[in-house]
C-alpha cells in the first residue's frame, strides 16, 4: 500500500459513490471509506466497493476501552479491507487490543489488514491543541509521541500530516507507514483543514501514501482531476 493516493469517498450515501466511481470503471483505485458513509450503508457498501476491484482503507478511527475495540476490529476484519485505523490517544494497550482483534478476525491465509493510528488530527493546529487538549509541547513533538506508542503497541503506521512524516520516518524507520491527509495543490480551497502540504510537498517529506477527498470528489471533472493527482504525486512534470 506504500505511494498509494487515496481517495477520500465521503459521500452521503452508496448512489454517490457509484455515481463518482461509476467513470472510473477498469481503473483499480485505492479510497476511503469513512464514518459518513459506513455509518448510513454499513458493511455492504465494503463489498460493493470491493467487487469494483478496489483498495479500501477503512477509516473509523475506532477509540474505546481495549476489550471493546478488540472485539469491533474482531468484526472488521471479516470485511477483508486492506487497511484500518484507530486514534493513539486510545493507549498503547487498546491499540495492541485492536491488533489482537484483527489477527482473530482474519480467516486463516489472509494477511490482516494494515492497521495505522491517528496521531494528530490533520483539522488540529499548536495553539489549539494546546489551548484545548492542554498539551504543553510542541505538534510535532506530541504527533512523535503519538507514532512512538503506535510503533510500540506493534501497529503497521501512523495518520499524520505531511509536515510530521520526515521526522517520524527518521526516527520509526522507512517501513513504518505515514498516511498524509490535509494535501492540497496551491489553488485549492483549505476547508477545516489547518496542517496542509501540496502533493510535491508529501513526495519529498518521504510519505508513504496521501489521502485526498475534496479536491478530486467535488471538482467538475474527478476523472481528470485524479489523473492531474496522480502526475502531481508521482511527480509528472505538468
Ligand atoms: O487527521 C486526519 C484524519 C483523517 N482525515 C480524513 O481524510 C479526508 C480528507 O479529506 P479532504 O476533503 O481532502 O480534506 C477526510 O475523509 C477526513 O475524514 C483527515 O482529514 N485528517
Amino acid at each position: 500500500m506504500d505511494n498509494s493516493l487515496i481517495i477520500a469517498l465521503d459521500f452521503a450515501n452508496g448512489s454517490e459513490v457509484n455515481r463518482f466511481l461509476q467513470p472510473f470503471a477498469g481503473k483499480e483505485l485505492f479510497v476511503k471509506v469513512g464514518m459518513e458513509l459506513f455509518y448510513q450503508e454499513g458493511p455492504s457498501i465494503i463489498h460493493q466497493i470491493k467487487e469494483k476491484g478496489h483498495h479500501i482503507f477503512l477509516d473509523l478511527k475506532l477509540h474505546d476501552i481495549p476489550n471493546t475495540v478488540k472485539s469491533a476490529m474482531k468484526g472488521l476484519a471479516r470485511l477483508e479491507c486492506d487497511l484500518v485505523n484507530v486514534h493513539a490517544a486510545g493507549g498503547k494497550e487498546m491499540m495492541a487490543a485492536a491488533l489482537e482483534g484483527l489477527e482473530a478476525g482474519t480467516s486463516s491465509g489472509r494477511k490482516r489488514p494494515a492497521c495505522i493510528a491517528v496521531t494528530q488530527l490533520t483539522s488540529t493546529s499548536e495553539e489549539q491543541m494546546k489551548k484545548e487538549q492542554l498539551i504543553p509541547v510542541s505538534l510535532e513533538e506530541s504527533v512523535m509521541n503519538y507514532a512512538l506508542l503506535t510503533k510500540e503497541a506493534g501497529l503497521d503506521g501512523v495518520v499524520c500530516s505531511a509536515w510530521e512524516a520526515a521526522y517520524i520516518r527518521e526516527n520509526a524507520g522507512a517501513t513504518f507507514l505515514t498516511v498524509c491527509p490535509g494535501i492540497r495543490m496551491t489553488s485549492d480551497q483549505v476547508g477545516d483543514q489547518k496542517r496542509v502540504a501540496t502533493p510535491e510537498f508529501a513526495r519529498n517529506s518521504g510519505v508513504s501514501s496521501i489521502v485526498v477527498g475534496r479536491s478530486i470528489t467535488r471538482s467538475v471533472d474527478p476523472v481528470k482531476s485524479y489523473e492531474k493527482w496522480m502526475d502531481a504525486w508521482k511527480g509528472v512534470r505538468q
